[in-house]
């Protein structure tokens, strides 16, 4: 896969592009990473990217040309990218359209700042996104939670851990079930004996059930999506 980022502070993504998993997985080269920057494609001398917006109000807004510019340039050649906007009001990003996003040969994400982007900046996206019903400053932090969810999911990113997880809850949108290390007890709190039973048939019903039961206390809007989408088995409907 390969995405290309356009934003005015290229320097945000630093550091994540370059540690943990995802840095791992773009050093070895199975998924590729361009951060892009507005001003770069501008063609004036002052590289100016937003201005007043019209009909007056507080800030600024992101200028059309230079986000088209880089859109024309980057798309000159190869598969034509699949184009998200991070907006505070977009579709609620999920792991579903994770799932859905980490199947696309490329995608761009185009990253606001300021008020916003120019209106006519969206007849080049496919997909507003937004991460959440709070306001940020900008898009570049939902960048790198969308960047983070969808690149997990190419095969190979995650490595021996990915086979270990083939029909992982999370996939599902499940809540994860309790995990423990040494010692097996801590300030009097001990870790479940089935855990240390080595009974793997037994440990993995019970990471089931825990992880059906935390869904259903908490988020329980996620069990009925499921059932809805015929995506629980009988026994876990039990
Ligand atoms: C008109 O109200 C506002 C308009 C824009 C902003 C700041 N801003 C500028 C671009 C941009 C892109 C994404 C987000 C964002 C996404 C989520 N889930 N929260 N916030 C915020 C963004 C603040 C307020």
């Amino acid at each position: 896969m390969r995405i290309d980022v356009l934003t005015v502070l290229p320097g945000l993504f630093d550091c994540f592009l370059k540690e943990g998993v995802i840095g791992k997985a773009i050093s070895s080269g199975k998924v590729e990473v361009k951060v892009h920057n507005i001003r770069d494609f501008t063609t004036d001398k002052h590289r100016v990217v937003d201005d007043v917006p019209y009909g007056g109000g507080p800030g600024m807004v992101l200028k059309p040309e230079p986000i088209f510019r880089a859109y024309d340039e980057l798309t000159k050649e190869g598969e034509k990218p699949y184009v998200l906007l991070t907006e505070p009001w977009g579709e609620k990003f999920n792991q579903e359209m994770a799932v859905e996003l980490s199947k696309k040969p490329r995608l761009m994400i185009i990253c606001g700042r300021y008020e916003g982007v120019d209106e006519r900046v969206k007849s080049l996206v496919d997909r507003e996104v937004s991460i959440g019903d709070y306001v940020l400053t900008g898009g570049e932090l939902p960048a790198m939670v969308i960047m983070d969810a969808v690149l997990r999911l190419i095969p190979g990113v995650l490595g021996n851990l990915e086979s270990l997880r083939a029909d992982s809850f999370s996939d599902r949108g499940l809540l994860g079930y309790p995990n423990y290390t040494r010692p097996a007890e801590f300030r009097g709190m001990k870790v479940p004996e089935v855990l240390l039973s080595g009974h793997h048939k037994k440990i993995e019903s019970w990471r089931k059930e825990q992880s059906l039961r935390k869904t259903l206390e908490r988020r329980p809007e996620i069990i009925e999506n499921l059932k809805r989408k015929g995506l629980l088995t009988k026994e876990e409907l039990e």
